[in-house]
């Protein structure tokens, strides 16, 4: 079966630092992929590469089998890559509705009705649907969060990359943000998600990578990898026993 996303040897570098030195991954349609590492690990950088953020210095960058390395953001989003970033942008004086009707436009090139009702869909599959007419900056951290999500699923991705949306949050409410995102990979959209909060990942990836200096260190399932002595070395130092707190780096 072809693999939805597919990186044949991808590297990149930032000047003579080299983050990501030849990557090789597939990731089938329907998986829910976590990525952990530590600071540094290159792991926003792996996700501007599948986004085209970033173009890769050599490899070979597939979706659904076509090669989109030449491909920009834009294009890419087009096809069906969407993702949500570290710091999330939302325009600040635009209300919610607009906010998505700008991702629905753009980012799935839809337009007049269509892009309203995709725009629509979109918060309401987040829970935020009733603060359309609400200004994005006058949202709480929680809605913020439902906003990027909602921004990335109305460009209808195929594969959603998920970077750190969890960061910040309290416990109830990555617990709520948790279910968010398992009940959109349920509806079939493919996840790959980058998080600190390991035991979030741990609890819902059904195949998680471990990314150290642009190399994976463990990809498998979830409970497996954290047991591998090379990934516990790694994260030595932090407590990866309390899967019930905040283990991170
Ligand atoms: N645009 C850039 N120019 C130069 N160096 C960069 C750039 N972006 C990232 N880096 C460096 O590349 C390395 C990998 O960064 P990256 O953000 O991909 O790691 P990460 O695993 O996502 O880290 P974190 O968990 O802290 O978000 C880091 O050393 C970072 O400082």
């Amino acid at each position: 079966m072809t693999a939805l996303l597919e990186l044949r040897d991808v590297s990149k570098r930032y000047r003579d630092m080299v983050v990501i030195p030849g990557l090789t991954l597939q990731v089938r349609a329907g998986e829910f992929v976590g990525v952990i590492g530590p600071n540094g690990a290159g792991k926003t950088t792996l996700f501007g590469l599948i986004s085209g953020n970033l173009r890769c210095d050599s490899g070979t960058v597939l979706f659904d089998g076509e090669d989109v390395s030449a491909l920009g953001a834009d294009a890419r989003c087009r096809a069906g890559i969407g993702r949500t970033f570290q710091i999330p942008q939302p325009f600040q004086g635009m209300t919610v509705f607009e906010n998505a009707l700008v991702a629905a436009t753009f980012g799935a090139a839809l337009h007049g009705k269509q892009a309203e009702q995709k725009a629509r869909e979109a918060l309401h599959r987040c829970g935020i649907e009733h603060l359309g007419d609400t200004a994005a900056g006058r949202l709480t951290l929680l809605q913020r969060k439902r906003l990027e999500l909602s921004r990335a699923l109305a460009t209808e991705p195929r594969l959603l990359l998920l970077d750190e949306v969890a960061g910040g949050l309290t416990d109830a409410e990555v617990g709520e943000l948790l279910e968010l995102v398992t009940s959109i990979h349920r509806a079939g959209v493919t996840v790959i998600w980058i998080e600190h909060l390991v035991h979030a990942l741990v609890s819902s990836a059904d195949r998680l990578l471990v990314l150290s200096e642009g190399r994976l260190l463990g990809d498998g399932v979830p409970s497996a990898v954290m047991s591998s002595r090379e990934v516990r070395d790694v994260y030595l130092g932090s407590d990866l026993d309390e899967q019930g707190s905040h283990a991170t780096h």
